[in-house]
Parts: structure tokens; sequence; C-alpha cells
């Protein structure tokens, strides 16, 4: 089996990539960082630090690397077995133009056999929206052949890998925390069920992605905003401040409602897991920066993600969203001189006012009683 993963980054490497290889799949990472491009194509393999009580180093082996803006994508395209991305979501529209000529070149070939698509980003149904993608830029008369032939398939991924330490100045290494999940949906393959250890299949994905992105995302989100306007530069030492890890804690309980009506999941198990997370914003072996976890706010704030897709869930449910209120005025508040996002969302709260900007932004109605409270506690903060 083959398969090309787009993103070497961090969970392209440290997880997904990972499970790929140890599967003893050909693996490929497609990538646009020239020095990581290198230096895995030079050396084939790379260290994985799983951290944790028992430490341990595992070698990823057998790997190699192309070009992702480069024709070799097209040809790879067209032969392996399976392509999985973890590029980050804004990306997922720029690889589309190459999977579709590489689909285009595998029905030329006559290649007919079922090929998997599998987007492993923190997003509601990313294949599915990559398939959206392709679709525009593949021909008319390829789309046929496509339905029957391509599986696009939905995934849930969860294990938090921040950048390695700075003190390494292997471009490869990678730190990952013990616990992980990947979990993708069985009812989307073409072909065979494909057998990966490390990945779940599931005919209920949807519960799993909001259970993930609208707990730990959510709760990941907040712990970010709030520990830097309280000067804290990691997540770890923001969850241990007990006033953020107390709103934390309440925004994932808030949200938890939500997906306890809409999904039915057992209280006291969704508690648990709930508390589970919170352990593992605490791991001291991770040095997680607020800064990553916090980046890119605009798309943190838009109307299907962590924060706001739970609130509308609870006011959908008449549910309280006092504490997901504070995390949403926290990300407004969220400054960073490395991400543009931050900068347009600063730039916008000079132009427009929090009121209009949070609307803009987030799809919520300017003059709704929910957009006041979270201006109300922006004001506050400020
Ligand atoms: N790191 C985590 O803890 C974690 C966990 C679960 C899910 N995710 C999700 O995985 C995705 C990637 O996150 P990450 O933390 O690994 O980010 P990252 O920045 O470490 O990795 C992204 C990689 O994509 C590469 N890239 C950018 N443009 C590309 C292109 N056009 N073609 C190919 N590669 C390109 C970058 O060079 C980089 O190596 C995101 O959607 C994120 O939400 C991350
Ligand atoms: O990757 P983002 O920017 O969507 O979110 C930042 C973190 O919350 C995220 O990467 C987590 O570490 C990850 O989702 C854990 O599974």
């Amino acid at each position: 089996m083959k398969a090309l993963h787009f993103g070497a980054g961090n969970i392209g490497r440290g997880f997904i990539g990972k499970l790929l290889a140890d599967a003893g799949i050909d693996l490929v990472f497609a990538d646009v960082n020239q020095a990581v491009l290198d230096a895995l194509n030079a050396r084939h393999e790379y260290p994985v630090h799983v951290v944790g009580e028992q430490a341990k180093v595992e070698i990823v082996k057998g790997v190699s690397a192309v070009n992702s803006t480069s024709d070799e994508i097209i040809t790879l395209i067209s032969e392996v077995d399976i392509v999985t991305t973890a590029v980050g979501p804004q990306i997922l529209e720029r690889i589309a133009g190459s999977v579709a000529k590489g689909l285009a070149k595998r029905s030329d070939n006559g290649n007919s056999r079922p090929l998997n698509i599998i987007a492993c980003e923190n997003m509601v149904r990313g294949t599915s929206q990559l398939k959206q993608h392709v679709l525009k830029a593949l021909p008319e008369q390829y789309h046929a052949w496509l339905e029957q032939h391509v599986g696009f398939v939905d995934s849930a991924v969860d294990r938090i890998v921040p950048p390695s330490e700075a003190g390494s100045n292997d471009p490869l290494e990678v730190t990952v925390e013990t616990f992980s999940e990947w979990i993708v949906d069985k009812t989307q393959f073409k072909g065979d069920l494909p057998t990966i250890p490390g990945m779940e299949l599931t005919d209920n994905l949807m519960a799993f992605v909001e259970r993930k992105l609208f707990t730990l995302n959510t709760g990941h989100a907040i712990t970010a905003y709030l520990g830097q306007l309280a000067g804290h530069q990691t997540i770890r030492d923001a969850i241990l401040d007990e006033k953020i890890r107390a709103v934390v804690k309440g925004a994932m309980e808030e949200s938890g409602a939500v997906l306890i009506k809409r999904y039915g999941f057992e209280a006291d198990k969704h508690a648990a897991y709930i508390q589970k997370i919170l352990g593992r914003f605490e791991n001291p072996y991770l040095k997680d920066d607020v800064e990553r976890v916090g980046r890119q706010p605009l798309r943190k704030l838009s109307a299907g993600d962590r924060l706001i897709k739970p609130t509308l869930g609870t006011l959908e449910y008449q549910l309280p969203h006092t504490n997901l209120v504070q995390g949403i005025a926290a990300a407004m508040h969220y400054r960073s001189e490395q991400d543009p996002q931050a900068q347009e969302l600063t730039a916008l709260l000079q132009e427009k006012g929090p009121q209009t900007t949070l609307a803009e932004i987030s799809g919520l109605e300017a003059d709704s009683e929910v957009v006041a409270s979270v201006v109300s506690a922006y004001n506050a903060m400020a």
C-alpha cells in the first residue's frame, strides 16, 4: 500500500504520518518547507519523542518527501491508495488543484483501484470541504468516475503536538503526548476498509468530531486566550491558574450540555472526558505556547468553529453560556505579531468596534443579547 500525506508539520510527522509508516505503508510526505523536505529525503527517517511518565523515542522509518507545488504530486495521486492531509483548514483549497489534476491523470491512466482521501484537520467534515474544492477544479467529465472510485472520508483527529523544543536543531524531531485518537467515517470509504493500527472506524462520526472540537479545542482556545490576557506563556501555566481553569472547565461543561442534548452522551462519561482533557492541558512534559493554540483567531471565532458553534447550541437549547461568552471576549483580545489573523482582528476592532467586528466575524446578529454580553465582557477585560 502506498500513501501521500500533505503537511509534514507537527501532526503530520507526529501522528498521521507516523501511523501510516508504522503500518508498513510506503509513505511520501508533501510539503512546502524546503528544510523539512531535504531532511526527509536525506535521512528517510525521523525521531518522535513520546513524552509522559514513561518517555520513549520512536523512529519513523522508510519515508520520503516531495514539494507540494511540484508535478510529482500529480503522478503520485494517480498511483497511491490513500491520501491524507494535515496542512490547516485554510490550505485545503490550495492543494485541491493538484489533487484534481492527479485524479484526472489517474482516470486517464485507467487506474480504477479505489483511492481514499482523508483530511485530518481541526474542522467539521474537512474532507467533504476538500471534495467540494476538488470538484470545482476537476473538469466535469471526470465527476462520475470520481464518485465511483474515490472515497472522501471525514475524520476526527486528536493528539496535542506542539512544535518541538526550541533547543533542538533537528527540523524533523517532533514531541507528542502519549494520548492519540484518529476516528474516521467508515461509511465513506471506497473498496475494502483499511486496517491501520491506531485508526478507528465509526458510522457515527459527527458525534466524535463535535465531541472533540467542541470540548478539547473549545477549552484549549479559551485557555490560550485567557492565558495570554493573564500574562501566561504556556497552556500548562494558564490552566494551573485557578481563575482561568474555572472558566475553561465551565465553558467545556456548557458546550458539553449541548453535546449531551444533541448526541445523547452519558453525562458522567462526558464529565470524565472533560476531566481527562484538563489533565492533558496540564501535561508537564509538553511546552505548548498560548500563541500556537490561539493561532488564527478569525478562524476560531467563525460560525462553525469551537467558540461560536457551541454558543449557538446553548441558544438553541436555552442553556447557560456565561463561560463561553468569557472565552469569546478573551479571543477578541488576542494579539500576536506573527499571526496575520490577529493583526486583521486588531485592525477590525480599531475600525469598527467590538460589536460590529464580532457580528461580522462570527455571523451572530449584531443586536442580539449574546453579542451584547460578549461586548460587555470584552470591555470589562480591557
Ligand atoms: N498540532 C496539533 O496538536 C494538532 C492536533 C490535531 C489536529 N491538528 C490539525 O492539523 C493541521 C496541521 O496542524 P499542525 O499543528 O501540524 O501545523 P503545522 O504548521 O505544524 O503543519 C502544517 C504543515 O503544512 C505545511 N504546508 C503549508 N502549506 C502547504 C501546502 N500547500 N502543501 C503541503 N504542505 C503545506 C507546512 O509547511 C507545515 O509543515 C491543522 O488543521 C490542525 O488544526 C493539529
Ligand atoms: O490546530 P488549531 O489551530 O485548530 O487548534 C490549536 C490546538 O487546539 C490544536 O492543535 C490541539 O492541539 C489539537 O487539536 C489536539 O488534538
